[in-house]
């Protein structure tokens, strides 16, 4: 690990001048984190005001009551596009399953006051996340409660295939008795593509190998141990389609899944092949499906899944002879509709309360001991970032930005995601109308033209304490407050945790030591007697009650940067009458 190292100049209250010199230590170990768990209000809905969340399709009725117990619930289900455009406007989270689109004017119709979307299942492909993600909504799912479910109707499929079962139903309800044409295919011995590796995917391999297949698997991204580990060899995208007897299909729809199974696909795959797909339709190019199946390369598919859901009454998959189709059941059974309803109404119940959810999609997954700890730094960073961006001379512009984070602990111990996003918080909303959180960010930061980098100082000390000081500047600009310029020319302001409750410690280059609560003045002048009390008579013929006052100089004699925390907020007259002091040279006032 590198070395980092750094003078500190701290001025102490009794102008006491003291240069310490920090070092930096290798890697501490792990320390014992506290151990229940916080919330982090970054979502959560004004105080005392019951949310209300739109469920727009059937859930379990156990997440129903769970999320009656919070929120008042409305179940509209059959809205169209645009009565839910209508109604979101007056929720603060929406439930869906796969048939409900979340489109960009769903998030745009809601004018903020959606905070977040809840997925009862897996796939989020019918949600729009770069819009939600704009619009600071947090996006949840319930990843685990139907894989079960979805595996073993792909194993229904499978073996319905397999023997025409729902072929052979057909013909027998009509009448017939066609026992020579339904001579089905036995699947012990035979090769069996999973496509994905994911939840479902080891699951449908896990039951195919029971069912004596050989199983195969394609997925970049899957780690070989956990193939290995239930007798699945990971192969390639084309040895997957040139020796599969069956290949089943369990990736997400992505752009880079999407028609994944093309007519160049179908090309290469082993002559009498079958598909079945219990994942999205979107994987499959239907038409070229089609294509294969009429000319015998694909003998037969079963698709629960479709490009779209329901399918068009004239569609030719849906028709054909050797396609089984199933209504999108995958996750419906009675067990995995329970398990999802509960599993999504915690999570939005929990998401709404301002908890930060295991399951978001758009957001860092930040566990909630890790929370608990940095909460106090959370606020720190917010308040560094707002007084740095009013720090700022008008018509500078904020662009490049660096966040130092000084502490004990090795780089790996620290995640400063939501530190990150903090800051940006702190720089952006002063200065704009945007609503930033942990969600939208690193999004509205880029947006903004924001470069903000991150840099970390490891120092000799207690690695008890996440961080010892966090530092922030803003490069390239003028400031208003001339003095919050450091000697390497950047508007700077440092802070840390005393006691719990945020501090700032230094400005510019000068060390000082005040509360950050309510607003703060800061003034700097010449190094003489009675400035103090002249400053605080005039706040306190305003009524205007000071906090905190630290005053850090030089040299004694020389200039000094006094900084005044208050309660309330001066009148104009009073901030002139400070500006009017002989000895006060620059002063600025500034909100937290
Ligand atoms: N029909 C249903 O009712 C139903 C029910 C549950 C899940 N699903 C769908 O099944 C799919 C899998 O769900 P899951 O819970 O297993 O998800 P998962 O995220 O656990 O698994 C998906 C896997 O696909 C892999 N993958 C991504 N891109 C790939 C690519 N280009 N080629 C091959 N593999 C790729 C991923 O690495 C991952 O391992 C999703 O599409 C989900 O929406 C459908
Ligand atoms: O992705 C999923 O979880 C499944 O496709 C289930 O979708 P559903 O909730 O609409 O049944």
């Amino acid at each position: 690990m590198s070395v980092i190292s750094s003078w500190n100049l701290t001025i102490s209250l009794n102008t006491t001048l003291s240069l310490s010199w920090r070092s930096s230590l290798p890697s501490r170990a792990i320390f014992p984190r506290p151990k229940k768990p916080k919330t982090l209000v970054v979502l959560a809905i004004a105080l005392g005001a019951k949310p209300t969340v739109l469920v727009s399709e059937k859930l379990g009725d156990a997440g129903i009551q769970l999320l009656k117990t919070f929120a008042n619930v409305d179940c509209s289900y059959n809205l169209s596009p645009e009565e839910l455009c209508t109604k979101i406007s007056l929720c603060d989270a929406l439930i869906v399953r796969s048939g409900t689109k979340v489109t960009r004017e769903v998030f745009e119709s809601a004018m903020g006051r959606l905070k977040v979307v809840g997925r009862a299942g897996v796939g989020i492909d019918n949600v729009d996340i770069s819009a939600a993600t704009e619009h600071g909504c947090l996006v949840v799912n319930a990843p685990t409660a139907n894989t079960i479910a979805a595996a073993e109707h792909g194993i229904a499929l499978l073996t319905a295939v397999s023997r025409n079962v729902a072929q052979a139903d057909a013909s027998v309800k009509a009448g017939k008795w066609e026992r020579n044409k339904y001579v089905g295919v036995s699947l012990v011995g035979k090769t069996l593509a999973v496509m994905g590796f994911g939840k479902v995917g080891s699951e449908v391999a896990r039951r195919a190998k029971g069912l004596g297949m050989q199983v195969i698997a394609h997925d970049p991204y899957a780690p070989a141990d956990r193939a290995r580990a239930i007798g699945v060899e990971l192969v390639s995208f084309e040895e997957a389609l040139t020796t599969a007897d069956f290949i089943s299909l369990h990736m997400p729809l992505t752009l880079a899944t999407s028609k994944m199974f093309n007519d160049e696909a179908f090309s290469r795959v082993k002559k009498g092949v079958r598909i079945i797909n219990v994942a999205r339709g979107g994987v499959i190019d239907e038409e070229a499906l089609l294509r294969a199946l009429d000319s015998g390369i694909v003998a037969q598919a079963a698709l629960d899944v479709f490009t779209e859901e329901p399918p068009p009454q004239e569609n030719k998959l849906v028709r054909h002879e050797n396609v089984t189709v199933t209504p999108h059941l995958g996750a419906s059974t009675t067990e995995a509709q329970e398990g999802v309803a509960l599993e999504i109404a915690e999570a939005v119940v929990g998401a709404l309360k301002g908890e930060l959810a295991a399951t978001a999609v758009n957001a860092p997954m930040v566990p909630a001991e890790v929370l608990l700890e940095l909460s106090p730094y959370v606020a720190l960073t917010e308040k560094l970032g707002r007084l740095a961006v009013q720090l700022v001379a008008g018509g500078s512009g904020v662009k490049f930005v660096k966040v130092t984070y000084a502490s004990a602990r090795g780089p790996d111990d620290l995640d400063t995601r939501l530190l990150r996003a903090m800051v940006t918080k702190g720089l952006i909303e002063p200065i704009s109308s945007v609503f930033v959180n942990l969600v939208n960010a690193d999004f509205i930061g880029k947006q903004r033209g924001l470069r903000l980098t991150e840099e970390r100082i490891v120092l000799d000390g207690s690695p008890e304490k996440p961080l010892e000081f966090i530092q922030v500047r803003i490069a390239n600009v003028e400031s208003k407050f001339a003095s919050a310029i450091s000697n390497s020319g950047e508007i700077t302001v440092e802070g840390r945790v005393k006691d719990g409750k945020p501090h700032l410690t230094k400005v510019g280059s000068f060390g000082v030591d005040v509360s950050l609560e309510g607003s703060i003045v800061l003034c700097r002048q010449s190094d003489q007697p009675g400035i103090i009390g002249k400053v605080g008579n005039i706040l306190s013929e305003e009524n205007v009650n000071v906090n905190f006052m630290s005053v850090g100089r030089i040299a004694p004699g020389k200039q000094a940067v006094m900084t005044i925390g208050l309660d309330e907020e001066p009148s104009r007259d009073a901030l002139k009458k400070i500006g009017e002091i002989t000895a006060v040279e620059e002063f600025v006032f500034l909100k937290l």
